[in-house]
């Protein structure tokens, strides 16, 4: 299977230096958007039926495969359908848990997140929220789901200002994302998780990608943005919605959704394969 080539020359030489160097480069990937179809029920959400056989095909090939997401780790494990990829390690909420080899690594939430828990059915009532608007308690940080309202992004707009004065109160941030509001702790974002992630690796790695779908996944590809300034080839693939345009102006590659991600692995897999078995049929010759 052919890969979709890069738009930019960037990408191009990120997307070659991952297929003529694997097993030095750094993949990651959003969960939501990107590995799992958008769903109306946040705990219905499923990876696609091809991702965890196309993450575990390509495991092996590469220095490493990192899933940073808004949800709790051990969620996108579970989920994904994750559990027994090899060497995979899923950064949660956005970089604070780390899962790996079935072991989590979580801090205590802040205080604040408490409050706020407490404080937001007065702040979904003042902002006339209608009953399809929901919380969805993730420990470390709660996300105001609006998807399920009848006009979701009439809803979400009622509530940012609210949702900005309850962050400032309870030292939260608000993350906004596909029809959601998240309160949640301040001082990581999926940028940091990246960085933070490869600083604990074994050296640079040979290239670096990152794909994601939402307003989160941009301090990601922020990070990819500075890594290739450092001289790390890098490619950012945005998994393509109507939701969501802000991602696509900044990626190299463009896919039709989840789908189109998992397709993307399956083909960038095969050309490391296909690479790999001609390099090995020359060492015979
Ligand atoms: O970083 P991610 O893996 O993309 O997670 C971000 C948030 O995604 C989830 O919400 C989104 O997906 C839901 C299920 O498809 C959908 O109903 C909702 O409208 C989307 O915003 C998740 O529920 C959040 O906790 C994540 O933080």
């Amino acid at each position: 299977m052919n890969s979709p080539r890069p738009r930019t020359a960037a990408g191009t030489d990120g997307l070659d230096a991952i297929r003529n160097a694997p097993a030095g480069a750094v993949l990651g990937f959003d969960f939501d958007g990107t590995l799992a179809p958008i769903v109306d029920d946040p705990a219905a959400a499923r990876a696609h039926p091809r991702a965890a056989a196309a993450l575990a095909r390509l495991a092996p090939h590469v220095g490493a495969l990192v899933i940073i997401t808004g949800r709790p780790a051990a969620v996108a494990v579970e989920y994904g359908g994750f559990g027994d990829i090899d060497g995979l390690v899923v950064l949660g909420q956005y970089g604070l848990e780390r899962w790996e080899s079935g072991e989590l690594t979580a801090p205590a939430p802040p205080p604040g997140v408490a409050e706020a828990r407490a404080k937001l059915p007065q702040i979904l009532a003042a902002a006339g929220a209608p009953a399809e608007v929901f919380v969805e308690d993730k420990g470390q940080a709660l996300a105001v789901h609006t998807r399920r309202a009848a006009e979701p992004q009439v809803a979400l707009d009622r509530l940012r200002g609210l949702m900005d004065a309850l962050a400032e109160r309870t030292g939260l941030v608000v993350e906004p994302g596909r029809f959601v509001l998240e309160l949640r702790p301040p001082g990581m974002d999926k940028g940091r998780a990246l960085r933070g992630f490869l600083d604990g690796g074994a050296g640079a790695p040979s290239a670096v990608l990152f794909a994601g779908d939402d307003l989160g996944d941009l301090a990601a590809f922020d990070a990819v943005d500075g890594l290739r300034a450092d001289g790390v080839p890098g490619v950012k693939v945005c998994s393509g919605s109507v939701e969501v345009t802000a991602l696509a102006e900044r990626a190299d590659l463009i896919v039709d959704g989840p789908e189109g991600v998992v397709d993307f692995l399956d083909g960038l897999t095969g050309a490391i394969e296909a690479a790999a078995g001609s390099a090995g049929e020359g060492e015979g010759a």
